[in-house]
């Protein structure tokens, strides 16, 4: 069964096709700035890579070009269209109706487009390379995996707010949580390398990108989790702030600065950006830290400890730990981010081992010490497998009944 991938961006679209016989993914792309003068196009395939600078409009032209690029003789994987057997959507906010991935029909995409306003910035491009897919492939069964369903599990006392009750009821107004499909990839994942039932372990994942969260999962089942009602809460990101005083809010709106401005600067000038005035990405800190820039040093301190103060919360919820995983980005890379972090964690009687951190950086494995009191272990994320494994099973599921 052949499976295509689609992680539909604001103004990007990612793509994979996959072989489920063996789970190998046969080609892999990116078309990035759709809509604007010059679009990117990468695709990788075993041994060609394919490049181009041109312009792409919207979603639907960037969803024609990728199955194009699928289908050429040269860079591509298939002969035709008609071998893609299934397409499997990551969607980001599935809010309260979604805790598990489902086969799209009319009636899943209404609910997409209702929780478009919890989402604004997500399922919006979502629903679009969605609605593209249908119209290319329009006879291929399509499958929605939904970014906040693992976390549906939290408890009522992770996810409520503070806030009068009324506004849960009126606007669902509470914690949802994303990047549920890392969270639970790289937690089986972990089990799996520990060679340890996930039943029986306390695991806090960090799943650590751009955008970032952690969440702390027992015994398989997420009880909290870092983002919130949008995937702006908790950690230091890229370029989102995570936690801050609500009242910053007002009072810059009582300044002068209209709501989008606000929004704007929440999302695409804070964080590690904001606090650097330099970069979202943490090689230009690193590069900045042994320059000596002092707002780099600024910025990387306030994520490190933004980190390892949720950590050590997560360790009082789960009453222990057994297990810390670092993922994505930042974490499958960045040898001083994992050190660092685990440097304030030592009074949980976790200890790192600064060789293997540094021999498995770019790699997966355990990098704690073997009389660590936690295992720690980088795992590699891969959101697409997940997806694409979901939409393998629901597929099947639907073939068996007809
Ligand atoms: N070698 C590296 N060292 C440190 N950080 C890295 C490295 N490679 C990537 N990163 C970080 O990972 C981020 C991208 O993470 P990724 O998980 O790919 O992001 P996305 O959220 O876009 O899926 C970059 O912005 C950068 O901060
Ligand atoms: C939900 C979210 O933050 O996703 P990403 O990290 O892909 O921006
Ligand atoms: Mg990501």
């Amino acid at each position: 069964m052949k499976i295509l991938v689609i992680n539909s961006g604001s103004s990007s679209l990612k793509y994979q096709i996959l072989e489920m016989e063996n789970e190998e993914c046969l080609v892999k792309g990116l078309v990035e700035r759709i809509g604007e003068e010059e679009s990117d196009i990468e695709q990788e395939s075993k041994e060609k890579e394919y490049k181009n600078i041109t312009k792409i409009n919207d979603h639907e032209e960037a969803l024609k070009k990728a199955m194009e690029l699928i289908t050429d003789p040269e860079y591509g994987c298939l002969k035709g269209l008609d071998e893609i057997d299934a397409v499997g959507h990551r969607v980001v906010h599935g809010g309260e109706k979604f805790f598990s991935s489902v086969l799209i029909d009319e009636e899943v995409i209404k609910a997409i487009e209702e929780n478009s306003d919890l989402a604004p910035l997500h399922n919006p491009p979502n629903l679009v390379g969605i609605r593209a897919a249908k119209k290319l492939l329009p006879k291929v069964p399509q499958v929605a995996v939904f970014d906040t369903s693992f976390h549906h599990s939290m408890p009522e006392k992770a996810y409520m707010y503070g806030l009068p009750y009324e506004l849960y009821q009126k606007y669902k107004i509470r914690r949802y949580g994303f990047h549920g499909t890392s969270h639970r990839y790289v937690s089986q994942k972990a089990s799996e390398i520990l060679r340890k039932d996930i039943k029986e372990l306390k695991m806090t994942t960090a799943h650590l990108g751009n955008g970032a969260s952690l969440a702390a999962i027992d015994r398989g089942k997420v009880v909290d989790t870092s983002m919130g009602f949008t995937p702006l809460e908790g950690l230091i990101m890229g370029t989102r702030s995570g936690d801050i005083d609500p009242s910053i809010v007002l009072f810059l709106t009582r300044k002068g600065y209209s709501v989008d401005e606000v929004d704007d600067l929440l999302n695409k000038r804070s964080g590690v950006y904001g606090l650097s005035e330099m970069s979202n990405d943490m090689r230009d800190i690193r590069k900045g830290i042994e320059n000596g820039d002092k707002k780099a040093k600024l910025a990387y301190d306030v994520y490190v400890y933004r980190l390892a103060k949720y950590i050590g919360s997560y360790i009082t919820i789960l009453k222990g730990l057994d297990a810390l995983v670092f993922t994505a980005g930042v974490g499958e890379n960045d040898e001083h981010v994992r050190m660092d972090v685990c440097d304030y964690l030592d009074f949980f009687g976790v200890k790192i081992d600064k060789e293997k951190n540094t021999l498995l950086n770019r790699k997966e494995g355990i990098i704690s010490t073997s009389d660590s009191d936690v295992d720690v272990l980088i795992v590699k994320t891969n959101e697409e497998l997940m997806i694409a494994q979901d939409t393998k099973i629901i597929v099947e599921e639907l073939s068996s009944k007809q």
